[in-house]
Order: C-alpha cells, then structure tokens, then sequence
C-alpha cells in the first residue's frame, strides 16, 4: 500500500516536471525570438533553456534514484517551487529586457505550488518570492522594460501573454479536474462505508438487523430499562419444518420462504420494535415497551399469519407454522439470562407440538408457576 502510494507520487511529481520543463522550452522558444530582434544576447537564451534542463534534470534524477524519499514530502513541491521562483528572479536581473517574462512565469510557478502546498510552505514559498523580488528589482532597475520597439517583438510580447493565459488555463482546468476527481472518489468513499455499515449490521438476506446488531440492541434496551425505562420482551421466532423445505425444494425456495416470514412478520410488528436474524430459521423480536401480555397478542398474530399463507407458490404442498418462546426482561439480570429463557419457552413451544406461543414459565403472574400456552386462533 505504502509503495503504490509512493509510485504514485512519483508518477505525478515526474508528470508535473515534464509540464514544467515543456512550458520552460516553451519559454526558450520565445527567447530565441527575441535574440532574433536583437533584443537579448543568445547566450540568455542557452542559459535559460539549460537552466530548465539542469532543474527540472536534477529533480528528475532524484525521483528516479529514490533520493526524494528523503524528503517529508517526496513530491518536493515546496524546492521546486522555490528553485522556479529563485530561476525566475536571476533571470529577471540577467535580462531585464525580458524581465517581463519571468515577472509573469511567477504566477504559473505558484498556481502549480497550489497543487501540493500546505498553507504554511505556501507563505513560506511566498515570503521566499518577496525577497527575491525586491533582489531582483533593485538590481535590474531601471533596465526592466517591455520590449515593443518593433512589431516582430510586440508580436512576440503578445504570444508571451498568450502563451502564459493558455498555460494558466490549462493550470486551473487542471486543479479543478483534480477536485472533481476528489469529490466523487469522497462520495464513493461514503458510499462504501455506508455499505460496510450495513454489512456489519444487516443480514444479507433478509436486510433485517443481524446477530451482531441484535446484541448491540439489546445491550441497549438493557441499560435504558435499569435506568427506569419501560419493559421490554424478548421472542424468539423459529419456522417449524423448514428443514423440509430446502431438502424438497431447494435452497433458494428456502430463502424465499425466509424472507416472506420476514415481511408477515414486519407487517405485525410495531415501528419501534426490532427484528433481527439470529440464524438459519431463528429470529428474534425485541418489543419494546411491551408487557409480556400485549406481546403475545401480537405474536399470537405473527402465528396466525405464518399458517395462514399460501407458502404452497414456493412449492407443492409447503405448509409452515412457527412456534415462538417469549420472556420479559427482569430487573438485574444480564441479557444471556433473559435469552436462555426466551429460549426455553421456544423448545417447550417445540415440544408442546409447535406453531404456539409459550412464555417463559414466570413470565407470566399465573400462581401454580406453569407455563402459559397460548394459541388463541
Ligand atoms: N434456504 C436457507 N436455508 C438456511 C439458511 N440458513 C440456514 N438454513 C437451513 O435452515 C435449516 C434449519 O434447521 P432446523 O431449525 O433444524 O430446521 P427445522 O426443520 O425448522 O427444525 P425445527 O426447528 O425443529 O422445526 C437447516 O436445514 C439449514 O441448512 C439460509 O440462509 N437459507
């Protein structure tokens, strides 16, 4: 990771210097023209074009010698922002017949610091250019001119600001393509930990809560009832015969079968409960704010349901009934303590011959302590 990161950071910043180095050829171009107009030595010129060489060269070479792994920042926005500034500054006190050229280079050497700049290095970089500039103004004096004494080097005055408009567009267009890449790679980002969230707590099948989240649910419920709450219930769903289903069927009418209980039960339950997978066919409902009393109603309903559908479309013959074992929570007990008994009254709803609601054995305030039955359909 850390080296796809770091050759990608060498792939930008050997990009960068290549863009550098064409407009600073660019540059030598001009140049050329106006030793052509005999407004500057040649020898200006090959400096110039060997001074963007030997820059951009020198950068180049540390990349490829892994040297600018040094660096903080391997990219070395911040040298070869002041390199460029420095480059520029000289040749403003070399030439100062074309000192407007390199005066107006500054602004592209600092749109492209914008690129990987912190603030800091950014003022830092800016104060480093104020120096230079004062340097390079008060030596080049009053020898700082605009050279349009004859019309081949107003021509080339005009393509110099041509020149330099294009390579700022191109600069801008290029940042901004830069931040709309940003933004969608942010939304993506968003996307995929939603994603990943609801991995973490849904069950793929059903997109109900899964085990995971149930415990966090019920570690919460757990808290908010010791804290004076209202009381809770825990139910556990289980599908009588569903085994038979797959065997007979196949897998995939299995889970059919289990998202269509899903939804007889979701159109039961109340908005604030929470339903959640606890695996294969077994499910359970956390009723909250719920008496032991009025959650058997409701799953009374839920049985009721799970019977009467016409399960015979996912194949010949299907018939399913779910039994149901319920327990309120207790003051001062932990949550395994109310699962094992929610638990308990499924086996004894199983044993009682299924598709049945059982509370849990004192769940409910009957005297002789027996379990309820209910199956009031
Ligand atoms: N189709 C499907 N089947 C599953 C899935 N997860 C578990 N199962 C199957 O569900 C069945 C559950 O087993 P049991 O609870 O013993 O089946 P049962 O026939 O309902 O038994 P009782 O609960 O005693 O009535 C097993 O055959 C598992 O292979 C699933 O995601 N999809």
């Amino acid at each position: 990771m850390k080296q796809q990161r770091r050759e990608k950071i060498n792939l930008l910043t050997l990009r960068m210097l290549g863009r550098v180095a064409t407009s600073g050829l660019l540059d030598v171009l001009l140049l050329c023209g106006f030793v052509h107009a005999g407004v500057i030595h040649s020898h200006i010129a090959l400096l110039y074009g060997a001074s963007v060489v030997g820059i951009n060269g020198f950068f180049y070479l540390l990349v490829k010698s892994g040297l600018n792994r040094r660096f903080k920042d391997p990219s070395m926005t911040f040298w070869q922002l002041v390199t460029a500034v420095l480059q520029q500054a000289g040749f403003v006190i070399l030439a100062p017949q074309v000192g407007y050229l390199f005066l107006i280079n500054l602004f592209l050497v600092y749109t492209c610091g914008a690129l990987g700049l912190s603030t800091f290095l950014y003022v830092i970089s800016w104060l480093v250019g104020s120096l230079a500039l004062l340097l390079a103004f008060g030596l080049a004096g009053t020898h700082l001119s605009l050279p349009v004494a004859t019309y081949f080097s107003q021509l080339l005055v005009c393509a110099t600001f041509i020149l330099t408009l294009g390579r700022s567009i191109y600069l801008t267009n290029m940042l901004s393509r830069i931040r709309r890449r940003i933004t969608v790679k942010n939304h993506e980002l968003l996307l995929a930990m939603q994603r990943a969230r609801a991995l973490a707590t849904r069950d793929e099948l059903t997109n109900i809560e899964n085990r995971r989240s149930l415990m966090g649910i019920l570690a919460i419920e757990q808290k908010r009832f010791q804290r004076g709450g209202t009381p809770f219930c825990i139910a556990i769903l289980d599908l009588d015969g569903f085994k038979s289903v797959n065997d007979n069927f196949g897998h995939s009418a299995g889970d059919q079968v289990l998202k269509t209980f899903v939804e007889i039960v979701r159109n039961e339950m109340r908005l604030s409960d929470h339903f959640a997978r606890y695996g294969g066919d077994e499910f359970v409902l956390v009723l909250t704010d719920t008496t032991v009393e009025e959650g058997v109603t409701a799953l009374d309903r839920i049985c009721a349901g799970t019977e009467m559908f016409d399960w015979s479309k996912f194949g010949k013959g299907i018939v399913l009934t779910t039994s149901i074992g319920i327990t309120d929570f207790r003051a001062g007990e932990s949550v395994k303590e109310a699962f094992q008994r929610a638990d308990m009254a499924l086996y004894a709803a199983k044993a009682a011959g299924r598709n049945r609601v059982m509370i849990s054995p004192d769940s409910f305030d009957n005297n002789d302590g027996v379990t309820v039955t209910i199956k009031g359909y």
